[in-house]
């Protein structure tokens, strides 16, 4: 019936639920488990968790590597969690903040055998909450059921895994003028995803042709250099450059994509920060909390483009990555205009690491 929620809807419902700190039901036909995020986790749930069979908590294998943890999943990692192991030493294994203080954690044991798919999951499910990718499973005899008697939301592996894969469509919800600074001839649209995640948005400079290479910059959403100028990255700079460009020239468009620290989300990247703080560059930050370097969609900028009707693009990158992603999407980069601005003695490294690690043009 058309009222009972989709998958697409289960899943978006999973995110809020994981973030809120509730349980949810994974089944795949044959087997059930009930996960919940460590992030969220409090200690009276653990103890309701612990009354329903053996706790295993999910790790990603960047973040086993940073524990010495025997990964046998290829991406991800299931360890042990044993009956006498408190509330912090659990929180300890997800959350980096404390490595430095108390480095050994362990041993643990992880397991191997059977069946990570649902760990795999509910960490794919963490990382799209924006917490930190870590979940707890327990294997439940009758999980549908236990769904139901408890109003938790039920997630089937089958259907759920390809939905998180893949990128939702957008859609144009609405539009306006917008004269900024760099050009008073701005529109800004808003494009809304299916998923229930968050929205993206495009600023038109003047109008710009269809049937040409449309001057455009992918920008990530960063509130830390965007909004309140910081200096640890250049991204402030690159978007009042691009859009300055886009002035001087009388045409453009600018995608601000809602993807905050490389696609972790705020909180997580200022806990990246603080990892930097302790010494640790952009990318082993990432690592050791658990993530890739890079987690962002950019399949998003090319369904933005081609929804205004664009198809070509002279793109404002230094990122390597952000052209061979437009191409294989349908959308022909017939320029790569470098977009070189904002560095500064706090920023010199991060840079640096960019381009040995992330293969960043200089
Ligand atoms: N995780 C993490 N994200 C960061 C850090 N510094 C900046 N960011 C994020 O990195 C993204 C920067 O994105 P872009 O401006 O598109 O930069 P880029 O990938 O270097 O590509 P170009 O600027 O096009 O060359 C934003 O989402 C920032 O929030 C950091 O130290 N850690
Ligand atoms: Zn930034």
């Amino acid at each position: 019936m058309s009222l009972t929620p989709t998958m697409i809807e289960l899943v978006a419902r999973a995110r809020v639920d994981l973030r809120m700190g509730l349980p949810i039901v994974i089944e795949n036909g044959s087997d059930t488990a009930l996960a919940i995020a460590v992030e969220s986790l409090s200690e009276e749930r653990l103890g309701d968790l612990r009354e329903l069979g053996d706790v295993t908590l999910a790790l990603t294998a960047r973040r086993a590597e940073t524990l010495k943890a025997r990964v046998y999943d290829t991406d991800v990692c299931r360890v042990h969690v044993p009956d006498s192991v408190s509330w912090s030493w659990i929180h300890a294994l997800a959350d980096p903040a404390d490595d430095l203080n108390s480095p050994m954690k362990g041993p643990l044991s992880s397991l191997r055998g059977g069946n990570a798919q649902f760990a795999r999951l509910a960490i794919t499910l963490t990382k799209s909450a924006r917490l930190l990718p870590s979940a707890l499973l327990v294997d439940l005899p009758d999980g549908v059921r236990f769904a139901a008697e408890n109003g938790l939301t039920l997630i089937n592996d089958g259907l759920a895994a390809p939905l998180l894969d893949q990128s939702s469509p957008l859609h144009p919800v609405a539009a306006a003028r917008l004269p900024i600074e760099a050009a008073e001839a701005g529109r800004l649209h808003i494009f809304r995803p299916d998923d229930g995640n968050e929205e993206h948005y495009a600023i038109e400079i003047g109008r710009p042709s269809r049937e040409e290479p449309v001057l455009t910059r992918l920008h990530s959403a960063c509130f830390t250099g965007d909004v309140l100028g910081s200096l640890k990255c250049d991204c402030g700079p690159q978007l009042q450059g691009a859009l300055t460009q886009m002035g001087q020239e009388g045409a453009g468009v600018l995608l601000y994509l809602n993807q905050e620290g490389r696609g972790i989300g705020l909180t997580n990247k200022m806990r990246a920060y603080s990892l930097q703080d302790q010494g640790f560059d952009t990318v082993e930050a990432n690592h050791r909390l658990g993530f890739e370097d890079d987690e962002r969609d950019f399949r998003l900028g090319s369904s933005i483009l081609k929804e205004m009707g664009f198809s070509s693009v002279r793109l404002l990158t230094n990122n390597p990555r952000k052209i061979s992603m437009m191409e294989s999407t349908g959308i022909q980069v017939a320029e790569r205009v470098p977009l070189k601005v904002g560095e500064n003695p706090f920023n010199t490294q991060y840079l640096a690491t960019k381009a040995r690690k992330s293969g960043h043009m200089l």
